[in-house]
């Protein structure tokens, strides 16, 4: 017997509502195929909510989500609010709102490369091949929650960069069960040299490492890490970071994947998932029907891995992307121009590759 399951998918903004719906149908297809039953229902967020709304987060969303099992999103973001900063209500309210609310403090981002898409990058393929990187950025603290402040004559400004103790035991405390289980090597990445708050960072660290002695530690400064990463990116295992230096070196990271269209991200803690790829709503592709939706797709394989336990389903995704990419499919953000056997596709029709591929 299959199980229950309610989903609330929230697709947000730009390509977030292109490529979200390949991860709904993804989740729609593995529950027909292995006889469970999931639920879906949808809610808004971002510049969406706020046309229609006036709240980047409405609490019909915040309540829907509370009573779902799992969240799938897309993106937020309009070019309007980046392009204005003055904007005092803004999409990424929503996101950050959402995070905090729901207690979704770890952030779990995997980067690993297809076979196939060893020459999509522009690293090269021998320093690629065999990177297996498992990122846990923190997300509910940082410079992104810390106070904001600007000057009365408006000349300054500030964001408060503060981490509680507690903050860095429970992620660390995550990021080593998970290296445990890998290669037992975790980097915790910092500015120790400089900001107070990692220097707090590397202490608790240290002392939570004292309780996984069969793990190795290093810790390394964030901007030779940002080096490292391209130089070396076999070197690395786990990857733990603040939320700030996360997000930067993720989006780094997504070369090593060959896109931001191929990273999937899991945002986990208290209690639900939250599920998203590591990418904004792109608004110089918005619209256009060109969003590679695999960054999607492979959301939704961590939600059935993380969520709900379904390990043997979360494969099939993983192995329905697999066999896409080895039949040459591929969007735009992928393509190598370096072979005759690659055909370039559209969202929507790569997403159809996935789903025949999955049955
Ligand atoms: N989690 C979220 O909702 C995030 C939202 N944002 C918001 O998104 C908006 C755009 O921000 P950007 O800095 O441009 O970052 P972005 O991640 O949206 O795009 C960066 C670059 O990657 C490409 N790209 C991203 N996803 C892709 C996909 N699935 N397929 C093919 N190419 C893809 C884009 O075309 C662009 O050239 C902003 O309003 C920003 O605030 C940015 C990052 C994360
Ligand atoms: C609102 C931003 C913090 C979104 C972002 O860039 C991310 O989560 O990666
Ligand atoms: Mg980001």
């Amino acid at each position: 017997m299959g199980v229950e399951k309610k989903i609330l998918v929230i697709p947000g903004d730009g390509i977030g509502q292109e490529v979200t719906s390949w991860g709904k149908k993804v989740l729609e297809a593995i529950a027909e195929n292995f006889k469970h039953k999931f639920t879906f229902d949808e809610g808004i967020m971002g510049h969406v909510a706020i046309e229609a709304t006036g709240d980047p987060l409405p609490d019909e969303t915040l309540e829907k989500a509370r009573k779902s099992d799992a969240i799938l999103f897309g993106a937020i973001g309009h070019a309007k609010y980046d392009n204005d900063p003055t904007l005092k209500v803004r999409p990424e309210q929503g996101l950050l709102k959402i995070r905090k609310e729901l207690g979704l403090y770890a952030n779990l981002r995997p980067i690993k490369l297809f076979d196939d898409l060893l020459q999509a990058s522009s690293i090269k393929p021998e320093i690629l091949q065999g990177a297996d990187i498992l990122f846990f950025r923190e997300l509910t603290g940082d410079v992104y929650f810390g106070e904001k402040k600007r000057s009365e004559d408006r000349t300054s400004a500030s964001d408060l960069m503060i981490y509680h103790k507690y903050e860095v035991e429970r992620i660390a405390r995550k990021a080593y069960e998970a290296a445990r289980t890998r290669r037992k090597k975790l980097c915790s990445v910092d500015k120790a040299n400089v900001l107070e708050a990692s220097r707090l960072w590397r202490e608790v660290v240290q002392e939570i490492a004292k309780e996984y002695p069969d793990v190795e530690t290093e810790h390394m400064f964030i901007d030779n890490a940002a080096m490292q990463l391209i130089k070396d990116p076999k070197r690395f295992d786990v990857v733990l970071t603040g939320n700030l230096f996360g997000d930067i070196l993720t989006d780094e990271a997504s070369q090593i994947a060959g896109s931001m269209g191929m990273l999937a991200s899991a945002s986990v803690g208290d209690a639900i998932g939250f599920y998203e790829p590591i990418h904004g709503s792109a608004h110089d592709i918005a619209g256009k029907g060109l969003a590679n939706p695999l960054a999607s797709i492979l959301s939704a394989a961590l939600l059935l891995d993380i969520s709900f336990g379904l390990k043997d389903e979360a494969q099939r995704v993983i192995k329905a992307v697999d066999v896409t990419l080895r039949q040459g499919y591929r969007t735009m953000d992928i393509a190598t121009k370096h072979t005759a056997n690659e055909f370039i596709l559209g969202t929507d029709a790569m997403g159809a590759k996935v789903l025949d591929n999955l049955n």
